[in-house]
């Protein structure tokens, strides 16, 4: 028997790989386990029905079928493997505490019933005991870790996917739709459709077309939320559709054939690295969504102001580059990483929101909505993180459209209000004149709002607020 997880995928699946090799039938399972870690939000819920219909599919194209079955899986799955006669269970192991306490409970349940069970290394270029400091912590800035990640050199090679998998007798399973994973409101989810296809063939596909296209030009491009620059592989490596193996040996093979690819590559795995070093943390500080990593920012003065986190999740700031990126992730399940760190910036200086707040919001909205990326993504932006980018920093939000969304490309794309505003004045309406803003078709405080905050006043109240904390 072999449990999928997080790794919805057949190419490059261990613990499948391991089971298919024995020649016996195979049950494929997956357990909806709402209590195992934290719940997922309403747009992760929305991928995973169509990525678990997309690995069903391709389950079923080998000879196999997928069980579903809902519950703790400590309990669920040593009842199937009763009830199927599994003499064993495969997975790929999860470096995250709840998920291997987990597994622990698992491995002590299927030994009492004489089942055997093997975890397999699961979704990481490198497991993070073989990234230690001297005294066994692990390490909390980027450079040294990503440094230590490529020291090991390159990460297996891929395992190809079964070709063929022995039918197991018929078990009962739930039917996907009893789990009401997608959302009532159908149309939030019609812009969820229009922009992802989740599995693992779409993933694919992605992966391709960015090493064939995007990949030359990342470099120069993967900072501008106006251009297609980016991989957008995101939320198919949240759900395991891709392993960063897969993509570290295709990328590096793109590399090799077309050595113009190399600088756009070298940088593109760094970014995977991130995702690496987000999970690393995540496994030495299972608490990161709720924990300053710096104690100092325990004290910090945050403020509760409802209706200024409204008018931010809405994208109603008076910022446009804030706002059609707050659009972007309610229509798309996503926002560009440049506009991330604006918005998640944005909310906790200017607004002086506690960044537990916009990180509930993303974990909610985001399709690839990670345990690791989201909260250390925040937490590096509050500045309470590892390796955060300094407190002090703080950005200004009509500087960065200025400068990442020049023609205000990206802004119109959302903001069909500001469609007719020149390009000179898209990322800053406040400063336009009457007539300027008449011909654009704007009513400031009507069509579109006055900023909540001003940008000077906002970044003085945040020093302060910091200065605090400083002091103790
Ligand atoms: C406040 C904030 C919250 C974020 N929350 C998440 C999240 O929940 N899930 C998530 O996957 N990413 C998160 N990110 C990181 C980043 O924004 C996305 O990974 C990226 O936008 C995905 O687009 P892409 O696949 O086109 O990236 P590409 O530029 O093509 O990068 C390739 C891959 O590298 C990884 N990656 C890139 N940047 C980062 C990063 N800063 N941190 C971790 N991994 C990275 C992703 O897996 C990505 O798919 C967050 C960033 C910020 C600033």
């Amino acid at each position: 028997m072999v449990w999928f997880r997080d790794d919805l995928r057949l190419a490059d699946h261990p613990a499948l790989h391991a089971a298919a090799k024995t020649g016996a039938p195979v049950v494929c399972l997956y357990v909806l386990d709402d209590g195992l870690a934290r719940p997922p939000g309403a747009a992760t819920r929305w991928w995973l029905a169509q990525s678990l219909r997309a690995l069903g599919a391709a389950i079923a194209a080998c000879g196999g079928s997928l069980v579903l079955r809902k519950g703790p899986a400590a309990r669920i799955i040593p009842d199937v493997a009763r009830e199927s006669g599994a003499r064993a269970v495969y997975w790929n192991g999860i470096a995250q505490a709840p998920h291997q306490a987990v597994e622990s409970q698992l491995e002590a349940a299927l030994t009492k019933l004489g089942v055997d069970s093997q975890s397999f290394p699961g979704d990481l270029l490198a497991p993070p005991s073989a990234i230690r400091t001297k005294e066994g912590r692990g390490l909390r800035v980027f450079t040294p870790f990503w440094r230590r990640v490529l020291s090991l050199g390159d990460p297996a090679k891929p395992l190809p996917a079964p070709k063929q998998l022995r039918p197991a007798p018929k078990i009962a399973g739930d039917v996907l739709e009893s789990w009401r994973l997608e959302p009532a409101k159908p149309d939030w989810a019609g812009g969820l459709r229009e922009t992802w296809t989740p599995g693992e063939a779409s993933a694919r596909q992605r992966l391709r077309d960015f090493l064939r296209h995007s990949a030359r030009a990342y470099v120069g491009n993967r900072d501008r939320p106006d251009r297609d620059g980016t991989s957008r592989l995101s939320p198919h490596l949240r759900f395991g559709e891709l392993s960063p193996r897969q993509i570290w040996h295709a990328a590096r093979f793109a590399a090799d054939e077309d050595p113009a690819l190399r600088p756009g590559i070298e940088k593109f795995l760094s970014e995977l690295g991130w995702r690496e070093f987000c999970r690393h943390l995540l496994h030495d500080h299972p608490d990161l969504a709720t924990r300053n990593l710096q104690a100092n920012f325990d004290g910090f003065p945050w403020t509760r102001d409802i209706k200024a986190l409204a008018a931010w999740q809405r994208g109603r700031t008076g910022y446009p580059i804030v706002d059609a990126g707050l659009r972007q992730l309610w229509h798309t399940g996503a926002m560009h990483n440049r506009v991330r760190m604006v918005v998640a910036s944005f909310l906790v200086k200017h607004l002086l929101i506690d960044w537990r707040e916009g990180e509930a919001w993303f974990w909610d909205t985001l399709v690839d909505a990670d345990a690791g990326s989201n909260p250390a993504n925040w937490q590096w932006v509050a500045g309470c993180g590892a390796d955060a980018a300094p407190y002090f920093r703080v950005f200004n939000p009509q500087l960065q459209g200025e400068k990442f969304d020049p023609d205000g490309t990206y802004v119109r794309r959302w903001m069909p209000e500001l469609k007719q505003m020149p390009a000179k004045l898209i990322h800053r309406p406040w400063q336009a004149t009457p007539i300027e803003l008449a011909s654009a078709g704007i009513t400031l405080g009507e069509t579109y709002p006055h900023p909540i905050v001003d940008h000077a006043s906002g970044r003085e109240r945040a020093l302060a607020a910091y200065a605090k904390i400083r002091k103790g």
